[in-house]
């Protein structure tokens, strides 16, 4: 396909609570969204970067410019280019995967709209629908983390991740398990706010049975979460620091983790993504789909992702309106449980105009 323009476009959407996490906390998200056209087809894509470089170094001003700068220019100057050929096209500048993967699932979005496969076909999801997770923030007290547990296992679902940091873990989650007993499915994330010296505080967790502890140690460490993985018995389970298929491969290789969260915006793509799902499936390492808070952009290509078979544990794919009143597409809804896997050409789904309209707060038109 030969790109005729590329739209940059930003938009503000209101969460419906505050999320607070180890590093912060987000009221509101300013969304950097990506439209490729092409003569065939347009396609959509979104950056899952965040407004500061808390949960990673990116951040959607940098995104925004490494963009205008560096990668579209790379794939506009280019006679033809599909999704295959992005992350081949821009290899040559460093990092800035979510900003590498917004424009990858552009193109593969405007691609697949063109041939009229759907983006679960392409990537090989075998499933019509999957379960579906849902991440509850750190909170002001026990009672009010309660409610909100409860209030997730009413709307159907089927795992709850608590968010941990020093001095809100074990008592959190004591609290969930006796409130809602052994059956639920419980896991904690604590986006790299611990160390090795806390390795005996984070092996009273054990007796909780959780699935697994999300990113213990450091956003960028395998060696020390391999030797926490031999001092507690829960699974323990990398985010921030696999970045690549090449970073999986190490983990596995050091033992550094038993199971993985992918991140497409984390590491560079969707088709990166199927390849880490591949490498771990080859070795026995479960892997879940993690959420960015997408809007319904890149909600319809995580949801089509968790669909593949290595995916055998609940994502943070919630519906829409876990955090937002207004989706900028259609809502994705909760039924038993499950979010549907869309079944339209390329993603499925795509911007409401009126919607778009009204909460865009800045666009550019890049031409080829
Ligand atoms: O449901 C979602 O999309 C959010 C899931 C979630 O908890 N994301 C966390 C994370 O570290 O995994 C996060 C929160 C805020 C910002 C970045 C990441």
């Amino acid at each position: 396909m030969k790109i005729s323009g590329i739209e940059l476009r930003r938009i503000d959407l209101p969460l419906v609570a505050p999320f607070r996490t180890s590093f912060g906390v987000e009221h509101e998200r300013d969304v950097l969204l990506v439209r490729v056209v092409t003569p065939e087809a347009e396609g959509w894509g979104e950056c899952v970067a965040m407004s500061s470089p808390l949960y990673s170094s990116e951040y959607v001003d940098a995104s925004v410019d490494v963009m205008r700068r560096f990668l579209i220019p790379a794939l506009t100057s280019r006679p033809g280019i599909d999704g295959y050929g992005v992350a081949h096209a821009l290899a040559k500048f460093k990092g800035h995967r979510m900003a590498k993967t917004a424009l990858e699932t552009a193109v593969l979005d405007a691609q697949l709209r063109a041939s009229g496969e759907s983006f679960g076909r392409f990537l090989g999801a075998t499933a019509e629908r999957v379960p579906c997770g849902v991440s509850v923030g750190i909170m002001n007290s026990i009672p009010e983390l309660l409610d909100a547990v409860d209030g997730y296992l009413s709307e159907g679902y089927v795992r709850i991740k608590l968010k941990i940091e020093p001095g809100w873990d074990i008592e959190p989650v004591r609290a969930v398990r006796e409130r809602f007993g052994d059956g639920i499915l419980l896991q904690a994330d604590a986006n790299a706010a611990y160390t090795l010296v806390d390795a005996p505080h984070l092996a009273k967790l054990d007796e909780f049975g959780l699935l697994l502890i999300e990113q213990p140690l450091a956003n960028d460490d395998l060696v020390q979460h391999a030797a926490l993985s031999k001092r507690i018995n829960t699974p323990v389970c990398l985010d921030e620091s696999i970045e690549s298929v090449e970073h999986a491969a190490a983990a596995i290789t050091l033992g550094s983790c038993s199971i993985i969260n992918i991140k497409p915006g984390r590491i560079g793509g969707y088709i990166e993504a199927r390849k880490i799902h591949d490498l771990a499936s080859a070795h026995g390492i479960a892997v879940w789909c993690g959420g960015m808070l997408e809007t319904g952009i890149g909600r319809a290509a995580n949801v089509a992702l968790a669909a593949l078979p290595g995916f055998t544990l609940p994502g943070d794919t919630s519906g829409s309106s876990r955090y937002y009143a207004q989706d900028v597409t259609e809502p994705f809804v909760l039924d038993d449980g499950h979010l549907t896997v869309p079944t339209g050409p390329g993603l499925g789904v795509e911007p409401l105009p009126e919607v778009l309209s009204e909460i865009t707060s800045w666009t550019e038109w890049i031409p080829a």
